[in-house]
């Protein structure tokens, strides 16, 4: 059934690594129009399924409130067969591939053994490529501090560089040696949002070589190095409040704050916008065009077992 399997992509890398944009850029080039995104995040609310959609991904699959490795490690399988089941006709599937975008917190081995084992799966679907974003700004930190981020470069076919104009050609330097050190068969390749190449030349080259690989289910208590809250933001608030409440956390926590992410509601404007903060650095946020009333709320990520004290911190700011 090889010929007539589905192809899957996973694309995986580290809390904030640039996944989402990456594969936004894709889909605002035109490409990826017949691709079925699988959207996997650790906290409830799916920002990233609603970032593709908004770019022009047809109706994403949102896997959300944990890990695709251990908490949510059956519900690839389930979504796998779901949708092949509600095909009207099997042998010309609605879609040429599937994209999975792995949490910032998942090993994609476990995708990599249910997609191996399961005879079903395997008849019907075949894993084409394994693709790691690193952020070339905290990339190298983030190898040194995070074995599974290490993990992530071991199991990925390709690795691309996001964020190169926060670096200099040296610090790139230095990212792709020791990326190589950790997997010398990896291939690498830089991403610039403007300059963002067809789906197959990140995709589908070269094929999967890595058959003979070793590949082990993540211990399933590496999430223990992390804790992850939701703080509901229902109300609008002043940007100037917003701002300086996140300019606070970021100046208190910086490090240790490994991810912010949500939506947010502010006086100024009647649509919310998009906040992003990576290791205590906030983005410039954006204005997220959505048709339906978008449930606001943040999700704070650090290091250790704090981010409920962390959110405590910002909602007092924010009631400041
Ligand atoms: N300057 C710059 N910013 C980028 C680039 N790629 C991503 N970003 C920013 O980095 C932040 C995080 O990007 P995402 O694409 O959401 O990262 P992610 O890996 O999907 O994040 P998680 O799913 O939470 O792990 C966002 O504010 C992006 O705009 C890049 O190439 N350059």
């Amino acid at each position: 059934m090889i010929n007539s399997s589905i192809p899957i992509v996973i694309v995986t890398g580290f809390l904030g690594a640039g996944k989402t944009t990456f594969l936004r850029s894709l889909i605002e080039a035109g490409e990826l129009s017949k691709t079925l995104f699988i959207v996997n995040e650790i906290g409830e609310v799916g920002l990233d399924q609603q970032l593709l959609q908004a770019s022009g991904a047809k109706d994403p699959i949102l896997l959300s409130g944990g890990c695709l490795c251990c908490e949510m490690k059956n519900d690839l399988g389930y979504t796998l067969r779901d949708l092949y089941l509600k095909w009207p006709d099997k042998a010309n599937p609605p879609i040429d591939k599937i994209v999975i975008e792995t949490s910032g917190l998942a090993s994609p081995a476990s995708a990599i053994l249910q997609l191996a084992q399961d005879h079903w799966l395997r008849d019907r679907f075949r894993l084409s490529q394994i693709i790691g974003v690193i952020d070339s700004e905290f990339g190298l930190e983030t190898l040194k501090t995070n074995e599974l981020a290490v993990d992530q470069v071991i199991y990925s076919d390709t690795v691309f560089l996001s964020k190169q104009d926060k670096v200099n050609a040296e610090q790139s330097a230095h990212l792709t040696e020791c990326i190589l050190r950790i997997n010398p068969r990896i291939k690498i390749k830089g991403v610039n949002g403007k300059d963002i190449k067809s789906a197959d030349h990140y995709f589908m080259s070269p094929a999967r070589t890595d058959t003979m690989r070793q590949v082990s289910n993540p211990s399933v208590d590496h999430l223990l190095e992390y804790s992850t809250t939701n703080i509901s933001m229902p109300d609008a608030i002043p940007w100037k409040s917003l701002a300086s409440a996140l300019d606070e956390l970021s100046q208190t926590y910086q490090n240790d704050l490994l991810r912010v992410k949500g939506v947010v509601y502010i006086k100024e404007l009647i649509t919310p916008i998009v906040i992003h903060g990576v290791r205590g650095t906030f983005m410039q946020p954006e204005v997220l065009a959505m048709k339906d009333h978008t449930h606001a709320s943040l999700t704070l990520i650090s290091a250790g077992t704090h981010a409920n004290v962390i959110a405590e911190h910002l909602s007092r700011q924010l009631l400041a």
